[in-house]
């Protein structure tokens, strides 16, 4: 007899609290997940202050997943798989710009009730960020600088970061593999091959375009970031020793993918 009491029809695999050995809370490990968020004051907003980072690591972590393995994709010229899991990439950016309006429902005054002990913590130190933005070809090594409290394990993966291929790196091998000539004088005559002869390159062009929206989501994030840190803390210079928003806005004009903006003028 089934769980829902039904007794027509074939027997059923026995699931539930009698057939498997798998919890739900065991399988996702939740007593160590949920006794991870530790408050350094009484205010009733650092609970959402620390639900809110810990779940865009998650999310970090889960896009470093997926981005690696698009990454491979291009290089074994799997470009149907690449797109694949831009898709999810993409789904999963418009989350983490979505989420910041949770952040948002904290007030400054609230914020202000706890900000004093974060010193000199900062997202600015969030590694598996600097990951992000290394591995999609953002690469500034003067970063390395900021994260003197890093663990040597965390100190070899950014550096692991900064010497292995880009995502760039990969599409050029990818462009290549179609005969198209990828040095620096050449990659914007085959860029602009691929955009005007869709009919024989529309793969590479489409992959360009999820490479490009990319580049958007992030940049979209770090405009939201920015409003939102304008919206708590004003002109107040940042935590970790910035001058807080005119830094965060000095960053809201970067790109991951220079020549994929730059084709636009010649198209
Ligand atoms: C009350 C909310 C927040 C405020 C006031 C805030 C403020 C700031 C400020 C001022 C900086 C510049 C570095 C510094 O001097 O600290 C910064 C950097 C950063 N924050 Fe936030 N932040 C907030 C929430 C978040 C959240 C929820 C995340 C999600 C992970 C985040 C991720 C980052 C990252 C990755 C950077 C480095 C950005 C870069 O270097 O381009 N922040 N934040
Ligand atoms: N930098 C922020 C403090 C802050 O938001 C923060 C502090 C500790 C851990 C993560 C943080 N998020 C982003 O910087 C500020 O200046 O208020």
């Amino acid at each position: 007899m089934g769980i829902d009491g039904d007794a027509s029809g074939p027997p059923r695999r026995q699931f539930g609290e009698e057939g498997g050995r798998l919890s739900y809370g065991g399988y996702l490990c939740l007593p160590e997940l949920l006794a991870q968020q530790q408050p350094q004051s009484q205010a009733p907003d650092e609970l959402l202050f620390i639900t809110i980072h810990q779940v865009y690591e998650l999310w970090f972590k889960l896009l470093l997943h997926e981005l690696e393995n698009a990454r491979e994709a291009m290089f074994a010229g799997e470009l149907w798989k690449a797109r694949h899991l831009f898709k999810r990439v993409h789904a999963v950016e418009r989350v983490l710009i979505e989420q910041v309006e949770v952040l948002e429902t904290m007030t400054p005054q609230d914020f202000m009730e706890f900000r004093a002990k974060l010193a000199p913590a900062s997202g600015f130190q969030s590694v598996q960020f600097r990951e992000l933005e290394f591995l999609s070809g953002l690469r500034d090594e003067r970063y390395l600088g900021s994260f003197r409290h890093a663990s040597e394990e965390e100190l070899a993966r950014l550096r692991r970061r900064l010497a292995e291929p880009t995502l760039w790196d990969a599409y050029l091998t990818a462009l290549s593999r179609r005969g198209l000539p990828i040095s620096d004088e050449e990659i914007m005559t085959s860029l602009l091959a691929v955009a005007r002869n869709r009919g024989s390159y529309d793969d590479l062009w489409q992959l360009a375009e999820d490479l490009l929206t990319h580049d958007e989501t992030a940049a979209l994030w770090r405009m939201r970031h920015v409003q939102m840190v304008e919206r708590q803390i004003g002109t107040k210079s940042g935590t970790g020793g910035s001058t807080g928003a005119p830094y965060l806005r000095g960053r809201t004009r970067l790109h991951y993918f220079p020549l994929l903006w730059e084709l636009r003028a010649w198209l």
